[in-house]
């Protein structure tokens, strides 16, 4: 059964509890196939039976479970807390709380003082305490609301009204903080979406009129006048123009556009004027899809969080059980006093609550996955933050990592055996090698294709094209079958000897040429060597990699060793492994995971893929312009810079600290205030502040990150 899929954002979602309840309200409506919620992004993705429900309808059920829907994506952050029911039912609970405390100073009967009190504790307690009932009843779960919700109670039951309400209001309103500051991080990345303009000038009929981006049709041809941003993706038709793309690639240094580069949603225009085709709709361009990647990563919670969660199902109960025996078996056995035990188990319970240890992890992270994308970092979840600041080994693949995959071909040799039989020109050898590639795909094969027509050689006519895997290609000429690929290919698998050339091959690959042979079965033709360029920043971004702790950076080429080792030496690589088929590279990643620890593989997918696969942590570079790439991998690069991994790298090792330092924080402060409500040093009033202190300082720690 196939059904529309419907994303919406709505209000008030911004937990766990929300999104169970959330669930379970839509769940077994009619026409309600599936439904999927990401609590952090405050979205909803459902699938419905058009022909038994309507988007409309369905509104209207959120909006009577207390989800109203919003209208437009990115306003996460703007939402004013002075609308959220949350903070106000807190801050109602405040002044209630106030109020019976001045009421009772002045001396007015305690009928009206305990009336306030318990106003004042209702309000305060009205969502946490609903959900605490609703975990418990719904989903056999002992929660913190439930401790806290037991512990307000027994305190009023106790006599003590006052810090009853004041343990309901103070949780409430550091309940309400935060979520609004959760919801406010990760408002800062869905705020992105604000950088693309909301109106295009879309040429229709051959005049320029601006319409809603949300109108903008695939195919479509829009004018972006200088200074303007870019309202969906494009590539250029006409003009040309430097554009600042920092929203996409997190890089503010502009790139030069011009007739057939592509152009991004959000990118600020230059000086030039562009004229740009459409190639994507508003909702789908590469912001509103890093967006929504980082809305589900934001979800995806690491092992950390999960341990701490499952911790922290059966850590609850415990407290709870704990508290119970504390109020009852002294007095029991040991003659305690009834009233002193109860009162110390009520501390106890709120002294125990993990609060701190609970929120440390996920706000930390959502922050770090916040800031990673706006320096065009995409990192696929807590996990991947996880390992990446744990990398032992980056692996990179030579062709289009560390050279820009467009390479050039820079000399043609012939061998005079060859050359000496009538009619065998270079012209002929770079026309029959021309006719071979231009079947292929492969950059090599674009770069002899590209030279024979700038030397104005008739490309030839070539039959049975086929392609041989990491070695090089094969097809008919003149009737005869002919070859073009690596000197392995002629000297091992064909037996044709090349030593005529030998000492040239051996020269041109010293230089960090790739050199390839043509040739027929019996013997060779020439050589064509090949340069790609090196990314210009390739030798700082593997000194980056050094300095970030990576132990070793190690190249896998399909290349031969000669060239890949002159590379390897010009940007200060440890390692390299040459000769590789793409099953090679992905049992060379295996043979380094195992001896090292975590390995990142950087590659561009084409024959890398099973080793991208293999690696702890799989990443793609350049990915902005690729969907494959950035859909698949890991960790994606937005940009074209190597050296945003090792910026990746650091960035998760400060979130590690960060969630290190948070999570001993809060570990220390229970423990301190279990001994102290103990030993009765502690009262109410002073653990429920020092809990709720404790929770804003994790809070403050983990927002560090959105700064980085
Ligand atoms: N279409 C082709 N034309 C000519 N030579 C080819 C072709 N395809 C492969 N080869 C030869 O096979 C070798 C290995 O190719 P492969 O695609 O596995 O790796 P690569 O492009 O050299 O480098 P990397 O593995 O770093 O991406 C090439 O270096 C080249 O010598
Ligand atoms: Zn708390």
């Amino acid at each position: 059964m196939s059904g529309k899929q419907v994303e919406l954002y709505v209000e008030n979602l911004d937990c766990e509890n929300d999104a169970a309840k959330l669930k379970r309200g839509l769940t077994g409506t009619p026409g309600v196939l599936d439904v999927t919620v990401y609590p952090k992004a405050a979205k909803v993705i459902l699938t419905l039976d058009e022909g038994r429900t309507s988007p409309d309808a369905v509104q209207e059920r959120l909006e009577g479970l207390g989800f109203p829907v919003r209208r437009q994506r990115g306003k996460a952050g703007t939402v004013s807390p002075w609308k959220n029911p949350k903070v106000l039912t807190s801050l109602a609970s405040g002044a209630l709380l106030l109020a019976g405390w001045l009421v009772a100073r002045a001396g007015f009967p305690p009928a009206v003082t305990w009336g306030l009190y318990l106003a004042s504790l209702a309000s305060g307690a009205y969502y946490f305490g609903r959900e605490a009932l609703e975990e418990l009843m719904l989903e056999r779960e002992v929660g913190i609301e439930l401790l806290m919700l037991v512990a307000a109670v027994v305190a009023t039951l106790m006599g003590e009204p006052m810090e009853g309400a004041m343990l309901a209001f103070l949780y409430s309103i550091s309940e309400a903080m935060e979520g609004y500051t959760e919801q406010k991080t990760r408002g800062a990345i869905a705020a992105l979406m604000e950088l693309a303009p909301k109106v295009a000038l879309v040429r229709r009929d051959g005049r320029d009129v601006e319409v809603p981006v949300e109108e903008v049709r695939v195919g479509d041809t829009f004018l972006v006048r200088p200074g303007e941003a870019v309202p969906t993706d494009g590539v250029v038709l006409s003009g040309t123009s430097s554009v600042n793309q920092a929203p996409v690639t997190g890089e503010s240094v502009p790139v030069d556009k011009g007739e057939g580069t592509t152009v991004f949603a959000g990118s600020i225009n230059g000086e030039g004027s562009l004229e740009v085709k459409a190639t994507t709709t508003y909702a789908n361009n590469t912001l509103a899809r890093i967006i929504h990647l980082v809305e589900e990563a934001q979800e995806k919670k690491g092992e950390s969080q999960r341990f701490i969660e499952r911790f922290g199902r059966r850590y609850s109960p415990l407290v709870l059980l704990a508290g119970l025996l504390l109020a009852v078996i002294p007095p029991l056995l040991f003659h305690g006093d009834w009233g002193t035990w109860l009162a110390r188990a009520v501390v106890f319970v709120v002294a125990a609550a993990p609060c701190a240890l609970v929120i440390s992890v996920p706000i930390t992270l959502v922050a770090t996955l916040g800031t990673a994308a706006r320096r065009g970092v995409l990192i696929k979840g807590g996990t991947y933050v996880e390992q990446l600041a744990t990398v032992k080994v980056v692996a990179l693949d030579k062709t289009g990592t560390l050279t820009r995959g467009r390479p050039d071909v820079t000399d043609v040799r012939l061998f005079s055996a060859w050359a000496a039989g009538p009619g065998n020109t270079e012209a002929k050898l770079l026309s029959a090698a021309a006719g071979l590639e231009r079947y292929s795909q492969h950059p090599l094969a674009l770069a002899i294709v590209r030279h024979a027509q700038q030397a104005g050689v008739q490309v030839a006519e070539v039959q049975g094209f086929q392609s041989l895997t990491g070695a090089g290609a094969t097809g008919r000429y003149e009737g005869t079958p002919l070859y073009v690929g690596s000197p392995a290919l002629f000297q091992e698998k064909l037996g044709v000897r090349l030593d005529a050339l030998e000492q040239e091959l051996a020269r041109l690959q010293a230089e960090g040429k790739t050199v390839v042979v043509l040739g027929d079965e019996k013997s060779p033709w020439g050589l064509v060597a090949i340069r790609d360029t090196l990314r210009p920043n390739a030798r700082a971004a593997i000194a980056a990699l050094h300095a970030a702790g990576v132990r070793k950076v190690v190249m896998l080429t399909g290349d031969n060793e000669r060239t890949a080792q002159a590379l390897a030496r010009e940007v200060g690589i440890d390692e390299v492994h040459s000769d590789l088929k793409p099953e090679d590279k992905a049992a060379q990643v295996r043979e380094l995971t195992r001896t090292h620890g975590n390995v990142a593989m950087v590659g561009d997918g084409v024959n890398d893929a099973p080793a991208l696969a293999e690696a702890t942590i799989g990443v793609a570079m350049g990915a902005a312009g690729t969907d494959v790439a950035l859909e698949t991998a890991d960790v994606a690069l937005m940009g074209d810079n190597l050296e945003r991994l090792a910026y990746a790298l650091k960035l998760a090792q400060r979130n590690h600290a960060v969630v290190r330092q948070n999570l001993a924080l809060s570990a220390l402060v229970i423990i301190v205030m279990v001994a102290g409500a103990l030993s009765g040093a502690f009262t109410l009033p002073v653990v429920v502040v020092a809990h709720e202190l404790s929770e804003f300082v994790v809070i403050g720690s983990g927002l560090r990150m959105l700064r980085a």
